[in-house]
């Protein structure tokens, strides 16, 4: 208390001070030599404060200063519960539901980081009237003092280039003490910096982008709407073990700058998510990207006629972002348009993604996109460019995927999604029932358990059934009892009759074209490619 009644006595006495000297001077000295003595005045005064002052204006040249809009955003995340400010301005992001706070003009805020108490004022002025300025410092060079001077001046009309200037000049003040500077400065705005991009982040709504073929010469490349997928790990229906072990990687990757700079790792991480229709390989890219809080780039590679189109898309992406190719089996043996000669298939792994090899019989290649393009940015050299990425690959068909894309180390992590289990099972029953079987009676419950590993149906199958009865609960489940019964019915018979096909010696591929004609039938050869491609990793692994 006695502290501030002093420091205001101070404020009068040095505003007193400086009302009378400007007066003096207005009236003794010349207007020429009026600037200078105020300069000196100004400069004097200083050497007796205990505060330095870092001013961080809104426009750097004609750039805008990041460092601005950073501390805009770090100090609205505290103005409107903090005591120290009078006045608020607010606004609204384009695509944000967020309202954020700011200053106001000429009006300040207290701070306090690591335990160092300082203050942020924000000043407008206008541009024409802004007065002219001297800044200087000294430094010192082989034990040589030297003074840096600078001079802003006053701008009677702007140039037409610098239209895009706003006529207001904004600007932070940083008070600090002058003994507390070297202390935290840099520490203090890293942390701004650091807490601004969380609140972007979790201000804007996130944009799901996508390409699409002439894209870049209409000068955007990537069109993009609101993110809104609801699905999250808790309404995944997967086995919650290994939904555990994706939430660490993920958690872990996100987190892991440090190790990624230290083991000399571009910061991204590749994830392949492979099984049969319906098991959620979108649903988990969606649950991703709620999790992290990224971006999705949803990359349609038939969109893109060549490498190099490819290249420039993705180096428009931003970091904290996850870029998804469905499909990846269907979209990578491409040509550059139906008419064009079949792009080299995927084994043409040439060095360099631009020039044709061997493979492709010489033909001219320029104009396709390869997979040797893809991998070059997701795992080549330009796989540094941008960074805390994240690439998925979805797949059907995990045996029909080139043997580049899966050898080790080119996807970090190969995750299995298949049918609904019994964990699973709960998870879509909480979903869609709002219980996670523990209310059933307890032959319901082993029921249940028995016929969801014998039915083999997807966790989209199952949803299907308990949307249409979700007003019933115990119709819901008798009902999903008797549809998975059914299909597990077919697939008994479906064996069968592949085993008396097998024995007839009727071809692999017709017996695989009446298990598309006939709905209910599973083979087991379809069930077990998850465990086949698990079991062969882990036979590559040892
Ligand atoms: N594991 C799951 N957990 C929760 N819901 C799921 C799951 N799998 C599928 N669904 C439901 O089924 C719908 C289709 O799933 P999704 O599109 O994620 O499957 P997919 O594996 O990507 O299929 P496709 O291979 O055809 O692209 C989803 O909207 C979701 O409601
Ligand atoms: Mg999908």
């Amino acid at each position: 208390m006695a502290e501030r009644k002093e420091s205001w006595t101070s404020l009068a006495s040095l505003l007193g001070t400086l009302a009378f000297c400007q007066t003096f001077l207005q009236l003794v000295l010349p207007p020429e030599l009026r600037l200078a003595s105020l300069k000196f005045l100004t400069r004097a005064l200083r050497c007796f404060s205990s505060y330095c002052y870092f001013d961080v204006a809104e426009m750097d040249g004609v750039n805008t200063n990041e460092l601005y809009n950073a501390v805009q955003l770090y100090l609205s995340s505290f103005a409107s519960t903090s005591a120290s400010a009078s006045r608020l301005s607010l606004t609204r992001a384009r695509n944000s539901s967020v309202t954020t706070f700011g200053l106001s003009n000429n009006d300040s805020i207290a701070d306090v980081f690591d335990g160092v108490a300082v203050q942020w004022e924000h000043a407008v002025t206008q541009r024409q009237s802004q007065p002219s300025s001297w800044r200087s410092i000294p430094d010192v060079f082989d034990g040589v003092a030297v003074q840096w001077e600078h001079a802003g001046t006053q701008r009677q009309s702007q140039p037409s280039s610098w239209r895009s200037i706003p006529d207001e000049k904004r600007g932070f003040t940083l008070r600090i003490k002058k003994r507390d500077k070297d202390l935290i400065l840099n520490s203090y705005l890293d942390r701004i910096m650091d807490k601004a991009n969380d609140i972007r982040r979790n201000n804007q709504e996130r944009l799901i982008y996508t390409n699409s073929r002439g894209s870049e010469s209409r000068g955007r490349p990537w069109e993009a709407v609101p993110f809104k997928h609801p699905s999250t790990f808790d309404t995944l229906a997967m086995d919650p073990e290994k939904k555990r072990d994706i939430m660490e990687d993920l958690r872990d990757f996100a987190a892991g700058q440090a190790f990624y700079q230290r083991t000399g790792r571009a910061w991204k991480r590749g994830y392949l998510l492979y099984g049969p229709p319906g098991t959620g390989k979108s649903s988990m890219i969606a649950a991703m990207a709620n999790f992290l809080g990224y971006e999705i780039y949803d990359l349609g590679l038939t969109e893109v006629p060549s490498n190099s189109e490819l290249r420039k898309l993705l180096m428009k992406t931003s970091s904290k972002s996850i870029i998804v190719i469905e499909d990846i089996d269907c979209s990578v043996n491409l040509s550059n348009g139906s008419k064009a000669p079949k792009a080299p298939p995927l084994q043409s792994y040439s060095a360099d993604p631009d020039t044709p090899d061997a493979v492709s019989g010489g033909k001219n290649w320029n104009n396709t996109m390869t997979l040797s393009g893809l991998l070059n940015f997701t795992d080549g050299l330009w796989s540094c460019c941008g960074s805390e990425r994240i690439f998925v690959f979805t797949t059907n068909h995990i045996d029909k995927l080139d043997p580049a894309l899966l050898r080790s180390g080119r996807m970090d992590m190969h995750i299995c999604m298949s049918y609904c289990s019994y964990p699973a099972l709960k998870i879509l029953l909480h979903n869609y029932l709002g219980s996670e079987g523990e209310d059933l009676s307890e032959v319901a419950a082993s029921e249940l358990r028995e016929a969801v590993e014998k039915a083999k149906m997807t966790p989209a199958d199952i949803s299907e059934v308990l949307i249409k009865k979700r007003r019933n609960r115990e119709k819901a489940v008798s009902e999903l009892l008797e549809v998975m019964k059914a299909r597990a019915e077919g697939n008994e018979e479906y064996g069968g009759l592949r085993e008396k096909c097998e024995s007839n010696g009727v071809e692999e591929e017709e017996e695989e074209k009446r298990a598309l004609e006939s709905p209910k039938g599973v083979s087991d050869r379809e069930d077990d490619s998850c465990k086949k491609a698990e079991d062969q990793e882990e036979k590559k692994a040892n």
